[in-house]
Formats: C-alpha cells, sequence, structure tokens
C-alpha cells in the first residue's frame, strides 16, 4: 500500500486520472498549507481575530480585486484565442460575474466596518501582487500559466475560508459573511471547474511550459502569504 502510494506521486497523467495540479499539491503540501492555514485565517476560525487585523485586510483586498479584474479579462482573451473548449469561456465570464458581485460586497463591508476604500494606501505586499499579476496579462504569457496562475488565485481563498466555516471553527458572526463568499460550495464547485480547465490545458502542453506555470503556481502562494501577513497591524 505504501510503496503503491509513492509510486502514484511520481505519475503525472496515468490512468488513475492524477492531474498536474494534484501532482503539484502533492509535491508543495507545505508551502501551500502556509497560505491556506496562514495564522490570520486561522484567527478568524478560532475567534480570536483582531478586527483592526480584518479591516486592514479588507481595505487591501479591495485595491487587489480591481486589479484582478483586468487579469480576468486577459485571461478571458487568452481563452477565445487558445482554447479548444467553449465552455472555458462560460466558466472565466461566471468569475467575471462573482467579481462585481466582489466589488459591490467590499464597499458594502467597507462601510459596515468604518473602512474607507478611497483613502486606503496600497501596501508594499499588495502592489508587489498587483505587479505579478499585471505580468502574467503580457499576450507572451500562454493560456495554461496564466489559468494556472487564476486557480491558485482563487483556491488559496477557497481553502482558507472554507476552512473557518468547517465544524468546530469560531468565526464571529460579523464575519461569517466573509468566509461564506468564497467558502461555500459553489465557489467551491467553481475553484473545482478552473482546476480542470488548468489540467486539461497542462496535459496538453510541452514540458516546459509545465514548468513555468509550477514556478508560477509557486509565486502564486509566496503572493498570497505575504498578503496574508499584511494584516498584521505592526506591518
Ligand atoms: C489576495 C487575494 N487573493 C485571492 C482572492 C480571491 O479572489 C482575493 N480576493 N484576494
Amino acid at each position: 500500500m505504501e510503496a503503491k502510494s509513492s509510486q502514484m506521486v511520481g505519475k503525472t497523467n496515468d490512468s488513475n486520472k492524477v492531474g498536474v495540479v494534484e501532482t503539484w499539491l502533492r509535491k508543495h503540501r507545505l508551502v501551500f498549507t502556509g497560505a491556506t492555514r496562514h495564522p490570520f485565517t486561522l484567527s478568524i476560525r478560532d475567534g480570536t481575530v483582531d478586527f483592526k487585523s480584518f479591516k486592514k485586510w479588507l481595505g487591501q483586498d479591495y485595491i487587489f480585486v480591481r486589479a484582478f479584474v483586468p487579469f480576468l479579462a486577459s485571461v478571458l482573451v487568452k481563452a477565445s484565442k487558445e482554447s479548444d473548449d467553449t465552455s472555458d469561456i462560460e466558466v472565466i465570464l461566471s468569475g467575471m460575474a462573482s467579481i462585481n458581485d466582489e466589488i459591490a460586497w467590499f464597499k458594502k463591508e467597507a462601510s459596515r466596518f468604518g473602512v474607507s476604500l478611497t483613502s486606503v494606501v496600497p501596501q508594499k505586499a499588495n502592489v508587489d501582487y498587483c505587479r505579478f499579476l499585471e505580468s502574467l496579462m503580457s499576450s507572451e504569457v500562454e493560456y495554461p500559466v496564466a489559468m494556472t496562475a487564476f486557480w491558485a488565485i482563487e483556491a488559496v481563498y477557497q481553502e482558507s475560508f472554507a476552512h473557518c466555516l468547517e465544524e468546530g471553527s469560531k468565526t464571529p458572526e460579523e464575519l461569517k459573511e466573509t468566509c461564506q463568499r468564497w467558502g461555500n460550495e459553489g465557489f467551491g464547485k467553481y475553484c473545482q471547474s478552473l482546476q480542470n480547465i488548468a489540467n486539461r490545458c497542462l496535459e496538453k502542453a510541452p514540458d516546459n511550459l509545465v514548468s513555468k506555470a509550477e514556478v508560477v503556481f509557486l509565486r502564486v502562494v509566496e503572493h498570497e502569504v505575504q498578503f496574508w501577513n499584511m494584516s498584521r497591524l505592526e506591518a
């Protein structure tokens, strides 16, 4: 049993249909967990979160989400040119629709928590992350690579916030809506669709592109950790 499972790790696209993304998640499990079980979201889950930290995250994330819109648009353009499956466009479009909702939600939530979105100054980690997004918008970045980033960005939030809603979590009532936004079942299915698209594209991609996408995945995870770190008040 032991030998068999370790054998499987080395295989990518075998008959068990283990996707490329799953092999990365196994290989980089600890790194990924660093982003999805970060002290900030764990503090939401255990109810010890400082609301000042939450407000700081809220203001910064609004800026990030606005920068995420043109990135999504760039993925949509790549899909329309490079994808062999028309349903990709529909999944990306549903992501754009949810971002539209998200922007309205940020405004509502910010006013509820007394955060002025117009006066938020983007912190270094945010600027760096937005710059990284911008680099991925270039037409020279291939669709499978951009799709990998898109999936990873959404997956970190989905896993982080779903954990705050699991049985036994002590998430404060005021923050449950935030956790629901990314931790709900529908968002989970959407992330799974993104992962399926990424897997399909990567299966057909040459090795050098797969390696490039793996590096992009790791960079997303690093940026996400830095982003959560911003919620620290001394930062
Ligand atoms: C930093 C960051 N990563 C991912 C998401 C998910 O959309 C978000 N809103 N913000």
